[in-house]
């Protein structure tokens, strides 16, 4: 039997302040009824995906889509179709939305989303609504109070909200003393730090997350941490991307996207091989490598959730 290709456009929008995301729940006599979902449908023939998009938000929510961006594109086997989830991210829209078509609608917090029942594709969704667009990379740095005094600055200035604690340089007690100080900071702001190392430094710093090498990430079998934490890797092909998704990750970096001084031996991806690879990745990918604010458009239109980096923010 050949399965069935669906395409369906779905839209994450998102509450003025960030903190919550519109759901509707599946009618009980239709496929997947009674989860939830985010709104939207199939595309119609010749249909664009953001075309349907605005028809499907009319139709079901009574709300007209004034700008939107995409989030993220989700290919998923069900049994008995192949579907592509090509969720968009809404910046603004006219209207209230509410249940056209007798479906419960709701408004949920970031945090409770994990308590709603969501078909089995939408896994990669949850994370991408989850996480920001920037994700900040520290730089070595020699000394902690020149260390708070910049990460300080990007969490206020820059509005980073995920940072990642990558400090090879210093000795394994010193980079605790490091984290601790760093995720007092974050904590300040909301946002979201992950260590840059093995799993078990979590067993002594309350983190959220770990974010691991390339060579680590090549190594495990399994995902090495619980679901409550994030999962974030370092990849750089096809190759590990797979694997990253088979561990379970939450997210990856892939790189290099540009040429960098720092790697300046390694040949750059470039957006069309970023774009191929990240089509496939079923999770939320940053772009790497020689990128800036002012990327961060161009990543998401190619797929990406947005961009990693260390110079850009790092001041
Ligand atoms: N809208 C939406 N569909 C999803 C999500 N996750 C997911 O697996 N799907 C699947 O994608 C397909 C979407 O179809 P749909 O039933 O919404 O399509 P539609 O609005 O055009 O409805 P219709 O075919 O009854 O006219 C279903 O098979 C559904 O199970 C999601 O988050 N939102
Ligand atoms: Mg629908």
């Amino acid at each position: 039997m050949v399965k069935r290709r669906v395409h369906v456009a779905a839209a994450a929008i998102i509450s003025r302040d960030s903190r919550r995301v519109l759901i509707a729940r599946r009618p009980s006599n239709v496929d997947q009824g009674g989860l939830w979902e985010f709104p939207g449908g199939k595309l119609a023939p010749y249909e664009t995906g953001f075309e349907a998009l605005k028809r499907e938000l009319h139709e079901e929510l009574g709300v007209e889509i004034q700008r939107a961006q995409p989030l993220i594109r989700v290919h998923h086997e069900y049994p008995d179709k192949h579907i592509l989830l090509d969720v968009w991210q809404i910046l603004a829209f006219a209207g209230e939305p509410f249940g056209r078509e007798g479906q419960a609608v709701r408004w949920v917090a970031m945090d409770e989303l994990h308590s709603y029942p969501f078909p089995a594709a939408n896994l990669p969704i949850l994370r991408a609504v989850m996480l920001p667009t920037e994700y900040l990379i520290s730089d070595e740095e020699e000394d902690d109070e020149v260390f708070l005094t910049k990460l300080g600055r990007a969490l206020r200035e820059d509005g980073i909200r995920l940072v990642q604690l990558r400090a090879k340089n210093l000795e394994p007690d010193a980079y605790l003393v490091r984290a601790e100080k760093a995720l007092g900071l974050c904590r300040e702001y909301d946002a979201r730090l992950l260590l840059n190392g093995e799993p078990e430094l979590l067993q002594s710093i309350d983190a959220d997350g770990v974010h691991l090498t390339s060579e680590r990430l090549m190594s495990l079998e399994r995902r090495p941490l619980a679901e409550s934490k994030w999962l974030s890797a370092s990849t750089h092909d096809r190759v590990q991307l797979d694997q990253a998704a088979r561990i379970g990750c939450d997210f990856v970096t892939l790189s290099p996207l540009r040429t960098t001084p720092s790697h300046p031996e390694v040949d750059p991806l470039g957006w069309h091989d970023f774009q191929q690879l990240v089509e496939t990745a079923a999770m939320p990918v940053f772009a790497l490598g020689g990128m800036t604010r002012h990327d961060a458009n161009h990543a998401r239109a190619v797929g990406a959730q947005g961009i990693a980096s260390i110079r850009d923010f790092w001041k």
